[in-house]
């Protein structure tokens, strides 16, 4: 999708990635609507970015995407402000495995709410003119990071709702694609969360894992993952696609055609009478 006189919608944009997805969806000619909970960073943001673009380029929302009514209504209004939305970041993401259900909240129930918000608006059914929807994941939404095991279970959901919904959307023909991006580590505040008590619980005595794990799949900058969000938009096709950021390569996820690929080579028989007739 070519981002120049495109309107996008960001989630948790204020700061870290979703900054980053938005400066670079504005240096391409795009107008965004910055979406997050943070009013203070959220209006700095917006100030610097008025300065760099013009005020008529973005807009500043707050907006807790937890809240049904208040991600509703951010869409309403960025609606009203530009007229339309042709793709969506669902980025908005936290790490805290103490107040798990919090983080369920954020990466998973309110990614899958913005969604169907977003289709809602886009689908050719209701009138739209189909979109994109990037969804956030992680590299733990493709295997389990022992230090947060509720974190991976939400990034996990994020890769399988998006990839389940794009075959949907096709099916449906709704015009809207979706993807999926996983980067590795990126150096942003959520790192910092890492060896936090506070929000790593009952696993805070495993930070030494994360270093190792840090340096085993390295620490990117957001210029590297914001590129490849890049990437991700301008793509034409590709609906359902999942790209992995990691410093040394970004490439597509090739996942087996079915679940049944990944049994490992010495199976047992069924129990007697149990196989499918
Ligand atoms: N930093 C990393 O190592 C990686 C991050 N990710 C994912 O990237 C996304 C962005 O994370 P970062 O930029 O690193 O984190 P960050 O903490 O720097 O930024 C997250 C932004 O989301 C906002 N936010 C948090 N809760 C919100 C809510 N309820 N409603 C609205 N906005 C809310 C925050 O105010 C903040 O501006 C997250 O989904 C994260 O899981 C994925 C892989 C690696
Ligand atoms: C909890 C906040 C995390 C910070 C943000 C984030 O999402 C970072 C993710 C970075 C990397 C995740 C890597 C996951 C790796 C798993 O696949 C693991 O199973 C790999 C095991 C490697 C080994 O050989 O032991």
């Amino acid at each position: 999708m070519a981002v120049n006189g495109k309107i996008a919608l960001v989630t948790g944009a204020a700061q870290g990635l979703g900054r980053g997805f938005c400066e670079i969806l504005l240096k391409n000619g795009a107008k965004v609507a910055l979406l997050d909970v943070n009013k203070e960073v959220g209006n700095d943001l917006k100030a610097s970015l008025d300065k760099e673009f013009g005020p008529d380029h973005t807009l500043f929302l707050t907006c807790d995407v937890t809240s049904e009514d208040q991600l509703s209504d951010a869409y309403q209004k960025t609606l009203e402000k530009f007229g339309k939305i042709d793709i969506v970041c669902n980025n908005a993401g936290i790490a805290n495995e103490r107040d798990w259900e919090k983080a369920v909240a954020v990466n998973l129930v309110a990614v899958v709410r913005s969604t169907y918000l977003a289709l809602q608006h886009m689908k050719k059914q209701n009138g739209g003119q189909g979109g994109l929807i990037v969804n956030i994941a992680s590299m733990a939404g493709l295997g389990p990071l022992l230090t947060s095991p509720v974190y991976t279970a939400t990034k996990h959901g994020v890769v399988g709702f998006s990839r389940a919904l794009a075959e949907a959307s096709e099916a449906c023909d709704f015009g809207v694609r979706l993807k999926v991006l996983c980067p590795t580590f990126v150096r942003t505040a959520i790192i910092s969360t890492l060896s936090s008590e506070e929000y790593m619980g009952l696993f805070s005595c495993l930070h030494g894992f994360t270093e190792q794990m840090i340096g085993m799949f390295g620490m990117l900058e957001v210029p590297q993952v914001a590129e490849a969000f890049l990437q991700l938009v301008v793509e034409e096709g590709k609906n359902g696609s999942v790209l992995m950021v990691t410093p040394e390569i970004t490439s597509y996820v090739e996942f087996p055609k079915s679940p049944t690929d990944v049994l490992s080579g010495n199976p047992s028989p069924s129990a007697p009478g149990s196989s499918p007739q």
